[in-house]
C-alpha cells in the first residue's frame, strides 16, 4: 500500500491532547468546507475522556452548535447504565462543552429498543439515514470524523478479531450478541462505513497496547500467516485518511514510522 496511516508518538497525555485538538479543528474546517455540519462518530473507553482537553473545551474556534455526534458503538443497555458508551461520553465530555453556547446534536441510542439487538442496530442506521440523506441516495454515509479507540486484542467499535462482523458490506450499523468484551450485546458502526469516512483517528496509550501496536503496524499477515486485526483493517481500507494519537508508551518497540507533530 502507497498511502500509510500517519502514526503520531507524544511523550505525554496533555501533548498528545494538543496535537488532537488541532487535528480536530482541521477535520471541522474540512467538514465546513463541504456542508454547515461537523459529524462525528466517538468510542467508549478512553477516548471521551482525552477528548475533554482545556485547548478544545475553551476553544473559540470550535462551533459546537455545528457538531452532529453519534455513537461509533454501543452497549445494549439503558442510557444511565454504567456499561452505556453514551452515560460516559456524557460524563467525560459532554458535561464539560461550556453551558453558556451553543450545544452539539448527540444522537443516543433509542432505549426502546433494548430488547432486540438487532431492532437497536436498525434503528440508529435509521438516524444515521436521517442525517446522511435517504440510503437509497447515499451508498454509505461520510462521517467528517471518527474517533476511535484500539483495544489490546486490536479490536475497535464493537468490531473484534475474527468475528463474522468483519464481513459484513451492507448494513451501516450492525448488531452483535457475542461480543466477547462484556457486556456481549451491542451494536456498532460496520467496516465499509468506517473505512469511508473522511477522517479517521485511534487513541492509544499507555504499554498495555505496545504488544498489539507492533502487530497492528509491523506484521505482515500475508507473509506470516497471521489474522489481520481489526484496526490493521481500518488502516488497510482507510490509508492515508487515518491518524493514530499514541503516547511513547504504546509505541516502544513498533519499527513503523513514527511522527512526533501534525
Ligand atoms: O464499547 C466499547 O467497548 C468501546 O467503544 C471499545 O471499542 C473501546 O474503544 C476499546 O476497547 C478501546 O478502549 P480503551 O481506549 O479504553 O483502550
Amino acid at each position: 500500500m502507497t498511502k500509510q496511516p500517519s502514526l503520531y508518538a507524544f511523550p505525554d497525555n496533555p501533548t498528545l491532547q494538543q496535537n488532537l485538538y488541532r487535528y480536530i479543528l482541521h477535520a471541522q474546517s474540512d467538514a465546513f468546507a463541504r456542508h454547515h455540519k461537523f459529524k462525528v462518530a466517538i468510542s467508549g473507553g478512553s477516548v471521551p475522556k482525552l477528548l475533554a482537553a482545556p485547548d478544545l473545551l475553551s476553544s473559540r474556534e470550535i462551533q459546537w452548535g455545528k457538531w452532529e455526534i453519534f455513537l461509533a458503538d454501543e452497549r445494549a443497555v439503558p442510557l444511565t447504565h454504567a456499561d452505556s458508551n453514551y452515560a460516559l461520553l456524557r460524563a467525560e465530555f459532554l458535561s464539560k462543552i461550556p453551558k453558556s453556547g451553543p450545544r452539539p446534536t448527540v444522537h443516543p441510542i433509542d432505549p426502546e429498543k433494548l430488547g432486540d439487538t438487532q431492532d437497536l442496530a436498525d434503528a440508529y442506521e435509521k438516524a444515521l439515514i436521517g442525517s446522511f440523506a435517504a440510503k437509497d441516495s447515499v451508498k454509505l454515509p461520510m462521517f467528517d470524523l471518527l474517533l476511535l479507540g484500539c483495544g489490546p486484542d486490536g479490536h475497535t467499535c464493537s468490531l473484534f478479531p475474527g468475528h463474522g462482523l468483519l464481513r459484513e458490506e451492507v448494513a451501516w450499523v450492525a448488531a452483535i450478541e457475542d461480543s466477547p468484551k462484556p457486556p456481549p450485546r451491542r451494536i456498532t458502526l460496520t467496516l465499509p462505513v468506517i473505512t469511508h469516512a473522511l477522517k479517521i483517528a485511534f487513541v492509544a496509550t499507555g504499554a498495555g497496547k505496545q504488544e498489539v501496536m507492533r502487530r497492528i503496524f509491523d506484521t505482515h499477515p500475508d507473509t506470516e500467516g497471521g489474522e489481520v486485526l481489526p484496526c490493521a483493517l481500518v488502516n488497510l481500507g482507510a490509508g492515508d485518511k487515518v491518524s493514530w494519537f499514541c503516547d511513547l508508551a504504546a509505541v516502544e518497540g513498533v519499527s513503523f514510522p513514527k511522527k512526533s507533530s501534525l
